[in-house]
């Protein structure tokens, strides 16, 4: 099967700071993709080149086979994409927001409407969409820039740090609607800390250290490769960031390595 996403030998640097090294990862449909890492590790940079808002400096960014540099804007028409810090435009109510974004995608009038009334219900809106959003929580904000990204139907979701700030309530929602989604067949790369809910809800996870990816595979393959006592992800991830070694394992990561092998 064709992968949806591809990084293929990936690099970023800001000045003299290498932000991103190497990066190689391809990511299937269907797939809930969580990269893990301290602050400054390289995830929003990542993030960022997988969206379109920077340029890889070596290397090539993939969506649907698309390249994110030479076909932009076909790239960018297949995702959706959710920052960690939700922007809405303060003077417009969530229901004009939402419309706004249908009219960038063209719909007209009654698709945008019928689009609207879909997210309004999958996101809980209801009871605030017309309020104007600068009276918005920052829960609030978060699910109307996920209603926003999720209007185009797009077939990756990209969403950074998805469950910071969200009540309890919001975030068994967007835990339960992503797994509902990749269950027909979205694609979501998703950087997070909280370890608990990648576990819980991804199908793969990332690893990434000082700009490299340390680690593609399921929890249970880190289980298997890392020689410790504890077994939580939270122990297995500090495992891995306190190890010495570029590469704990050995080898170079690669997304698409067998289940079980080595990485
Ligand atoms: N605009 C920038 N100018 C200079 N250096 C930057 C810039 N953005 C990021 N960096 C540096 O690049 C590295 C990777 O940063 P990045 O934001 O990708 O990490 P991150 O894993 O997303 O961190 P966090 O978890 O704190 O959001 C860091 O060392 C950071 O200081």
């Amino acid at each position: 099967m064709a992968s949806i996403v591809t990084f293929q030998a990936v690099g970023r640097d800001y000045g003299t700071k290498r932000a991103v090294d190497d990066l190689n990862l391809d990511l299937q449909t269907g797939e809930l993709f969580a990269l893990l890492g301290h602050n400054g590790a390289g995830k929003t940079t990542t993030i960022k080149m997988l969206v379109g808002l920077l340029r890889p400096q070596t290397g090539t960014v993939t969506v649907g086979g698309y390249d994110l540099v030479k076909d932009t804007r076909d790239a960018v028409s297949l995702l959706g994409y959710v920052p960690d810090q939700p922007y809405l435009y303060d003077k417009l109510s969530g229901r004009e927001f939402l419309d706004f974004i249908a009219g960038m995608y063209g719909y007209d009038a009654k698709q945008s409407r019928t689009l609207i009334e879909r997210e309004i219900e999958r996101f809980g809106l209801a009871s605030f969409v017309d309020d104007l959003c600068e009276s918005y929580s920052h829960g609030m904000k978060q699910r109307t820039v996920f209603a926003a990204a999720m209007l185009h139907n797009p077939s990756v979701l990209v969403i950074d740090e998805p469950l910071v700030g969200l009540d309890p309530q919001s975030i068994r929602l967007v835990k339960d609607l992503l797994r509902t989604e990749v269950s027909q067949g979205l694609c979501v790369f998703m950087s997070t800390h909280t370890l608990a809910a990648a576990e819980e809800i991804a199908d793969r996870i990332g690893v990434m250290r000082q700009s490299k990816l340390l680690f593609t595979g399921t929890v249970d393959e880190l289980r298997d490769q890392v020689p410790s006592e504890q077994k939580s992800l939270e122990s297995l991830y500090l495992h891995l960031m306190n190890s010495t070694d570029d590469q704990p394992f050995g080898k170079s990561t690669d997304a698409a390595a067998e289940p079980g092998e080595n990485i």
